[in-house]
């Protein structure tokens, strides 16, 4: 049994189609890069493996569990499983960084627990936190006010949060976007070491396809909606690469449910995954 099994996972905003009927395994302990140009659907994916979007069509199971046929209930407990770290991580303005890094221990915790973690949290836990920050170079922000740091610190302590979660899946969007190259490079570092040092599974999606290619062992590309490619980063040669991003122009694509025509390098594209068509 794989950790993730989307079967024909198809996503839909209105009369959108946002992900084509998608199918894909995900083990346990595996580090998967999400690449695609913007638009392509990189955090609607994202957030379906989160279950935070329901699919219109199709199956997503979690260590088994067929999330969408579960109650309400017990997939709000699924969800204890996973932690996304979002492009833009909504954090209170007024929150201590602290408490926002101690939030990823929430899931799970008791109210009691929570409460005091957050309001007032212990010498040890703070100490958790800090740890977590000061391996993403950000340890001296431990007291500051969210509203005080910049757009690339937020995204480090969305980053933090992950480290002292205990998430089995990490789902992170995009999490250098902020970053200078240099931090950047760290910054993915210090996540992939941790992912692999806590036995954690993790799938990124990042715009630094070279990064993609050489840090991650499997890289996952959608195009327009689709899936053009699943397999080992060492096999995303540059024909398909430039087939990826060929006429998009890294913009959104005008519409990803009116692709009958194909688009630029379908033929390059098709030899890595069959397309499928958005029912
Ligand atoms: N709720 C929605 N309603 C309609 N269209 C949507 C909705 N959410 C996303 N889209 C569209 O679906 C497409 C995929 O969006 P998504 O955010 O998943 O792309 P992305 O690959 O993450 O892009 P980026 O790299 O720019 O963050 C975009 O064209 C977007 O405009």
């Amino acid at each position: 049994m794989s950790l993730l099994e989307l079967d024909g996972l198809r996503l839909q905003a209105g009369a959108r189609c946002l992900i084509q009927p998608l199918s894909l395994r995900i083990e346990a302990g595996e580090q998967v890069a999400l690449i695609g140009a913007s638009g392509a659907g990189k955090t609607s994916l994202l957030h379906a493996l989160a279950l935070a979007l329901a699919p219109a069509d199709g199956h997503l199971r979690l260590g088994g569990q067929d999330a969408w046929a579960l109650s309400h209930a017990a997939r709000h407990r699924l969800r204890r499983q996973l932690m996304l770290a979002p492009q833009h991580p909504p954090l209170p303005p007024r929150q201590r960084v602290v408490t926002a890094v101690l939030a990823g221990l929430l899931p799970g915790a008791g109210l009691g627990t929570s409460l005091r973690m957050l309001f007032s949290p212990s010498a040890d836990q703070a100490r958790v936190a800090f740890d977590a920050l000061d391996r993403l170079e950000l340890g001296n922000r431990l007291w500051s006010r969210v509203d005080q740091l910049s757009g690339g610190e937020r995204q480090r302590v969305a980053l933090a949060r992950l480290l002292v979660s205990r998430a089995a899946l990490w789902l992170v969007d995009e999490p250098l976007s902020a970053l200078d190259p240099q931090r950047a490079q760290r910054s993915l570092a210090v996540l992939q070491e941790a992912a692999r040092a806590q036995q954690r599974t993790l799938v990124c999606s990042l715009h630094q396809v070279e990064l993609a290619r050489s840090l991650f062992p499997r890289v996952v590309a959608l195009r327009e909606g689709r899936l053009v490619y699943d397999g080992p980063s060492h096999g995303l040669d540059d024909a398909l690469l430039e087939a990826l991003y060929a006429g998009l122009d890294d913009r959104p694509p005008s519409a990803a449910d009116d692709d009958a025509q194909g688009g630029p390098g379908d033929a390059t594209l098709s030899r890595a995954v069959p397309q499928a068509m958005c029912r």
